[in-house]
């Protein structure tokens, strides 16, 4: 289905009014809903540890996900962005659908950008901003825009210092150096915010609030409310949720960095689950380099025993690439077999992969 007919049939279905789940709603194990779920504790780390890099190089490599506390960002702004996403959803859908999405652009109101490669619809309504949201949130509130404007302008650059902050505990737990990057490149960051909101729904156990992907990002900072769905796979565990703790950040690894390292770093597999009582938002903060710059293996990480595993990408190249080959995007950008028994983690991924 493509996105721009998703948004047509989406129209007729307000989430938050329906009282059944319609069959273009229902999802089998066959589409990918199993809910198998492990009870591993994702890792947390507490920026402030002086040990801090040691434990991030750790949660990459045995992870691909991991909580922060003590990140610096303050409370208040985090619950100014959940007020904010709260007030945008709760807009009626004719209203929210004035910022639709266009057919083939980023920034909007709309369903899941990967909702075109699944048979059937998910359970949550998004929200992307890529550029600067006046000319969006003037459509969405023609009296009063400004505070929203504030927050999100608040959150990206907030956000942008601690995203820079772990991209340098990831590198610095690699032995990378600011030597061994051209750091300046990486200061002017491009991001996304990408607001999901998963309303109440009557038969959660056969719905899907976002089906499994990895992020097409360097890394991802989720600030999710104080309600679970959010789940990651865990190697011979399954589905392991991500529980929220007030005041955490949780942090994906993305595909990017799983190109940097070289395969040292998987992306993470994730999804989000709904709820029958609860409604459940998350804002995720997509980090990801400049266009112009050339992510590949860092040279520091390979050698004659451990070749480049990774053709150079720009952050445009391999989004078109996923945006077209889903989860093979990843394979479609190695140069080489599989070595010493290393596999890439996500060549087995059922699942779809455009963030
Ligand atoms: O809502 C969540 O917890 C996950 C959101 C997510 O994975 C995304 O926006 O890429
Ligand atoms: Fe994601």
């Amino acid at each position: 289905m493509s996105l721009q007919l998703l948004d047509t049939f989406k129209e007729k279905h307000d989430l938050n009014a329906l009282k059944e789940l319609p069959d273009s709603y229902t999802w089998s194990s066959m589409d990918g809903s199993s809910s198998s779920c492990g009870s591993e504790l994702v890792p947390v780390i507490n920026l402030e540890d002086s040990n801090a890099m040691k434990h991030v190089g750790h949660a990459c490599k045995k992870w691909g996900v991991f909580q922060v506390t003590n990140h610096g960002i303050p409370m208040a702004l985090l619950d100014n962005m959940e007020d904010s996403g709260r007030n945008l959803f709760s807009l009626p859908l004719h209203q929210k659908q004035k910022a639709a999405r266009s057919p083939n652009g980023v920034s909007g109101y709309g369903v899941a950008r990967i909702s075109s490669f699944f048979p059937k619809l998910m359970w949550s309504e998004g929200f992307t901003l890529v550029e600067p949201p006046h000319e969006h949130a003037q459509i969405l509130w023609p009296q009063g825009y400004g505070n929203f404007c504030d927050v999100i302008e608040e959150y990206k650059k907030e956000m942008n210092k601690l995203a820079n902050r772990v991209m340098w505990l990831i590198l610095g737990s690699l032995g990378i150096t600011r030597e061994d990057i051209k750091w300046e490149d990486l200061k002017e960051a491009r991001s996304a915010l990408q607001l999901n909101s998963y309303p109440t729904c009557p038969d959660p156990d056969r719905a899907m609030g976002l089906a499994a992907h990895t992020d097409s990002t360097l890394l991802t900072i989720l600030h999710q409310n104080n309600t679970s769905g959010l789940q990651v796979h865990r190697e011979g565990v399954g589905w392991v949720t991500v529980e929220p703790m007030i005041g955490a950040l949780v942090v994906n690894v993305g595909d990017l960095v799983q190109i940097l390292s070289n395969g040292l770093y998987s992306s993470i597999l994730h999804r989000a689950v709904v709820n029958r009582t609860q409604h459940r938002l998350s804002v995720a903060y997509l980090y990801g380099p400049p266009s112009n710059v050339k992510i590949a293996p860092l040279s520091k990480l390979t050698d004659n025993v451990n070749p480049p595993l990774y053709r150079s990408v720009t952050w445009s190249e391999y989004l078109g690439t996923k945006a077209k080959h889903f989860n093979k995007a990843l394979s479609l950008v190695r140069i080489c077999g599989p070595i010493n028994g290393f596999v890439d983690a996500n060549d087995n991924h059922n699942s779809v992969l455009v963030r």
